[in-house]
């Protein structure tokens, strides 16, 4: 027998309205003893008044309003009860101990989406969009968590899992009924293994950039002494973070600047410019320049189009900026077959087209559903090498029993995604990281 929770479900401090909320098939009871009246006569989804009270003083705590819901119509899919009152911290603390002493139980972080999905109300994948959209940073990872909210990403998968089914029909067709089906075709099989394989791949191509939505982007500015590292940090900021000075080695610390460029979440580093020098401290700055460029997703290769210098090239993604383009007209063909790009931090110049080079290095071209999670990306490849390796084993003539235990390996990592074979210690694992009354 499920108990029921109760949990002060919007943000807590200073706030016109504070929401406690109520699922479990006790809610309406408890609720009744809190509010002093039946709701028994209070139609399900309506509004109506009401008042708290402490259920051992019978002291009123606070006016509100009073909604319920009949499960399955309903959120978590059980009975629920949510008490509008007023916001603040001391006020909403009082009325959910109202609640609790009249029988409900503290909700875990997440409870309320955990007997969501428990309830079939949403799956694993849409529950993790919830999560994402209350977190979101950007304007583009918002709307990549509504999608996935909407089922986008399960209605894809769903779809390579019916491609899945359709090879395994025809294999098991084969494995029981030999004498009635005759002899696999081998096209039958590959075709929708095929054409399962294709949509994984799809969705694969826009994993680096849907995690980076939601997780952001470390991007490093590095190059020589008075390049104008600094000057572009605070054009992208658009406000003046940086010390800027024409004395080369102004910079000797990080500064890390969060902005938000072309809809992503993205983490700029302004580091000193790397340079042999007897300045102890900054040796230490060039050190830790050196330290945040190594571990940067991105880097901005700042370069002087007054005098281009031979430049040193880190060993991931980068994009080459030449800078001061408004003094000597950069010439670009140099750096080829490198991307770069022509700016000017004091001008502005460029810097969009900067921005496009550095988070274009992932960008998916497709309009698939993206990929806002490891976890993710990971069942999907899984089920793409399962789903290689029958169609391996198929090409060989091997017997289709082994090319069925391999397509229902893809299917089980299929089925992770939304939560349908995923084990409960990881489901339990990812709503506790969710916030509490959600
Ligand atoms: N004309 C022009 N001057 C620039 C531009 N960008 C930077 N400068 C100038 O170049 C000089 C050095 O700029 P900084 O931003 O301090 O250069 P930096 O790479 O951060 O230098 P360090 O921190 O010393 O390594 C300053 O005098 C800037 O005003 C540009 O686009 N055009
Ligand atoms: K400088
Ligand atoms: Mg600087």
């Amino acid at each position: 027998m499920t108990d029921t929770i109760a949990a002060i479900a919007t943000a807590t401090g200073a706030a016109g309205v504070g929401i406690v909320r109520l699922s479990g098939p006790n809610a309406r009871t408890i609720a009744a003893q809190v509010v002093r009246r039946s709701l028994q006569d209070q139609p399900p989804r309506l509004l109506k008044r009401a008042t708290v009270y402490d259920p051992q003083s019978g002291e009123s705590l606070d006016d509100g309003l009073l909604v319920h819901f009949i499960g399955p119509h309903s959120f978590t899919g059980e009975d629920v009860v949510e008490f509008q009152g007023h916001g603040g911290m001391l006020t909403l603390a009082q009325v959910l101990q109202a609640f609790l002493a009249a029988g409900a139980r503290l909700a875990r972080p997440g409870e309320f989406s955990e007997r969501a999905f428990h309830n079939g109300k949403l799956d694993l994948a849409q529950a993790e969009a919830l999560a994402d959209l209350i977190s979101a940073r950007s304007v583009a990872a918002q709307r990549a968590a509504r999608r996935q909210l909407d089922g986008s990403l399960s209605q894809e998968a769903h779809r390579i899992a019916a491609e899945l089914q359709e090879a395994l029909a025809r294999l098991e067709a084969t494995i029981d009924f030999p004498e009635d089906v005759g002899e696999l075709v081998p096209e039958t099989v590959e075709a929708p293994l095929g054409r399962a394989a294709q949509r994984l791949e799809r969705l694969l191509a826009g994993a680096a950039y849907g995690r980076r939505l939601t997780e952001g982007l470390t991007v490093a500015l590095t190059g020589a002494p008075n390049v104008g590292k600094s000057s572009l940090l605070n054009a992208l900021a658009g406000a003046e973070r940086a010390i800027v000075t024409e004395l080369a080695g102004t910079t000797r610390d990080i500064l890390a600047e969060e902005l938000v460029l072309a809809g992503v979440p993205v983490r700029v580093l302004d580091t000193a410019g790397l340079r042999e020098t007897d300045d102890p401290v900054e040796r230490i700055g060039v050190a830790r320049a050196r330290a945040a460029v190594a571990t940067a997703d991105v880097v901005i290769v700042v370069v002087d189009a007054t005098r281009p210098e031979p430049l040193a090239l880190p060993e991931q993604s980068f994009v080459i900026a030449v800078n001061k383009s408004d003094l000597a007209s950069p010439e670009l063909e140099r750096f080829a077959p490198h991307p770069a790009v022509a700016i000017s931090a004091r001008t502005g110049e460029g810097l969009d087209a900067l921005v496009q080079a550095v988070i274009g290095t992932s960008v998916p071209a497709s309009d698939a559903p993206l990929l806002t999670r490891a976890r993710h990306e990971d069942a999907l490849r899984r089920a793409a090498a399962q789903i290689h390796d029958a169609r391996v084993t198929l090409a060989l003539g091997l017997p289709a029993e082994l090319i069925a235990v391999d397509t229902h390996g893809a299917l089980a990592a299929l089925g992770e995604l939304t939560g349908q074979t995923t084990r409960e210690e990881i489901i339990q694992g990812i709503f506790s990281r969710f916030c509490i009354g959600k």
